[in-house]
């Protein structure tokens, strides 16, 4: 066989090097032309730690952990992650917004447990007596009770406990069964229902339709604390804190709205909507004037709530909540930011069972100049051609201002021209798909077709609580080690996107861009003063 000629060879060479320079050009992964000289040296050590670890500690043998990799499923890569140094130096990462957080799936679980114990009006129950072999997949039930409420019972584990009856939580923790492993066994079990553990997501539950089931039932548990008044505010302030403290200047929650009424101090089930966002709004004013007497106005630029309800009520009770939402966005026009239908999609109702009331709500804010777009969840599923994945065709024909998750766009090449040309961002959630079974791992996530067909990403953490992926480090972190292209400016255009594409108005995003612009320049030169110090 001969060889080609070196003029051929040569060619191709040229060719090659000008197919790849052309394909990087179009990629919003890369950018090149963009990059200032602190950024590209910036992002040269974080390249080269990258390699380093990839080869120390993600090569090491772990205990427990059969086959580590970068970007590997999160559970169990997660006590790995937090030992690099790019975790580290990521933590210091100004994030821009969280555009896609369940509200009550973003305090920590332990956190929320020891406001919970702090709080003599509360009583837990469960609905079968206890006993080893079924502790983990019993759930407690959680409810404040009013002062005068006399318990039967002491203690939930006795074998004279009658399911139902509610017991105070201190009693209970303190008479739990030895055999059930006494306080801690029941911290341990409470915890354990409001979190997903890897042997449940790639174990147990390892389908989309089992997970969900343990997914669903961790809100059930955790609402029972939240939606008690002197938690509930505590909850939202420890949000917003620890949400700063990970670089992230601004928070767009989701809340659920499903429940009428919220309980109050007194154990009376009597707080309606609005007095639950006059709560949330003075706890947002509240961290604002701190930061802002700290000199860390830049660190936080507020907060505004998606309003939201399950995707199995009837159209007719639709009606009540989107009337509800337009109360509450006239009520707190700078707060309300947009409606969604949240909930398992695979199972519950398609938005086209709503059609009427969704086009009619529209038609009526259009009428009356109220800017209160949906954000609709939609194609958070495998499923191709299922209800579930045609849900984004609707969200896009109903106008959505963004869409939660869009997992499955990727199989739509005119819908993926849509959002490129309208500039619907999509809000991904990349720990939050391999928890949920949509993805094995980061590298088999579909981030990078999305990106670098222009579509805009605000990067979230879905239910940081319950996956243990608190603050947006985690997923930052997954992003940038399962791609060999992606680098700095990857995770500066993620950023920049979430701020861009957020419910800021005019001048508060501006602010917000300059802000997060001004403590990017910082984070840079952190990350080269950081090498010399190492
Ligand atoms: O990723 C998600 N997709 C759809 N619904 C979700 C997701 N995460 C949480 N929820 C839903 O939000 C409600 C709590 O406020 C729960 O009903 C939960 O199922």
């Amino acid at each position: 066989m001969s060889s080609p000629t070196s003029s051929a060879l040569e060619q191709y060479k040229a060719q090659r090097a000008s197919l790849i320079e052309q394909d990087y050009l179009l990629r919003r992964d890369r950018l090149p032309s963009e990059v200032s000289d602190l950024e590209s040296e910036a992002d040269a050590v974080i390249r080269r730690i990258r390699t380093e670890e990839a080869e120390s500690i993600w090569s090491a043998s772990h205990e427990s952990i059969p086959h580590p990799f970068p970007g590997m499923e999160f559970l169990t890569g997660k006590s790995i992650i937090v030992k690099t140094r790019l975790f580290k130096i990521l933590s210091k990462m100004p994030k821009g917004g969280l555009l896609h957080a369940h509200l009550d799936a973003t305090v920590n679980a332990s956190y929320l447990w020891s406001l919970a114990l702090a709080q003599p009006a509360i009583y837990v129950s469960t609905s079968s007596v206890l006993v080893k072999e079924t502790l983990s997949s019993t759930l407690p039930s959680f409810k404040a009770m009013p002062k005068d409420f006399q318990s039967a019972e002491r203690s939930l584990s006795g074998d004279s406990y009658t399911p139902g009856t509610w017991v105070p939580l201190n009693a209970a923790r303190n008479s739990f069964d030895p055999a059930l492993g006494g306080s801690t066994g029941f911290d341990d079990w409470i915890i354990g229902s409001m979190m997903i553990s890897p042997a449940e997501a790639y174990g147990t539950h390892n389908t989309v339709a089992k997970i969900w089931n343990k997914f669903t039932n961790t809100f059930l548990v955790a609402q029972g604390l939240t939606r008690f008044m002197p938690i509930f505010a505590d909850y939202v302030r420890e949000f917003l804190y620890s949400s700063i403290e990970d670089g992230i200047s601004y928070v767009e929650p989701r809340i659920n709205f499903l429940t009428k009424f919220m309980t109050g101090e007194d154990g009376q089930q009597d707080i309606d909507h609005k007095k639950m966002v006059r709560i949330f709004d003075g706890v947002v004013k509240e961290v604002k004037d701190k930061m802002k007497a700290e000199g860390r106005e830049d660190e936080f630029i507020g907060a505004k709530i998606i309003y939201s309800t399950i995707r199995f009520i009837t159209p007719e009770e639709l009606d009540w909540y989107l009337d509800d939402c337009l109360a509450l966005k006239k009520a707190f026009p700078h707060l309300i930011a947009g409606f969604d239908l949240v909930g398992n999609e695979n199972s519950l109702y398609p938005l086209t069972y709503y059609l009427e009331q969704l086009l009619r709500f529209k038609e009526r804010v259009q009428k009356e100049g109220i800017d209160l777009p949906f954000i609709f969840h939609a194609g958070e599923t495998l499923g191709d051609g299922t209800e579930a994945d045609q849900n984004l065709y609707d969200a896009i024909l109903l106008g959505t201002k963004r869409i939660g998750h869009g997992f499955s766009l990727v199989k739509h090449p005119k819908l993926m021209e849509l959002c490129r040309d309208r500039q619907i961002a999509l809000e991904v959630c990349p720990i939050s798909c391999v928890c949920s079974r949509l993805t094995s791992s980061m590298p088999a996530h579909p981030l990078p077709i999305i990106l670098n067909n222009g579509v805009p990403v605000a990067l979230s953490s879905d239910d940081p609580s319950v996956f243990g992926n608190m603050g947006l480090t985690y997923d930052f972190f997954q992003v940038l080690v399962a791609s060999e292209v992606a680098g700095l400016s990857t995770l500066r255009t993620l950023a920049q996107d979430s701020i861009q594409f957020s419910s800021l108005e005019g001048s508060e995003k501006e602010v917000a861009l300059r802000a997060w612009r001004a403590r990017w320049e910082k984070f840079l030169a952190y990350i080269i003063e950081s090498e010399r110090d190492n």
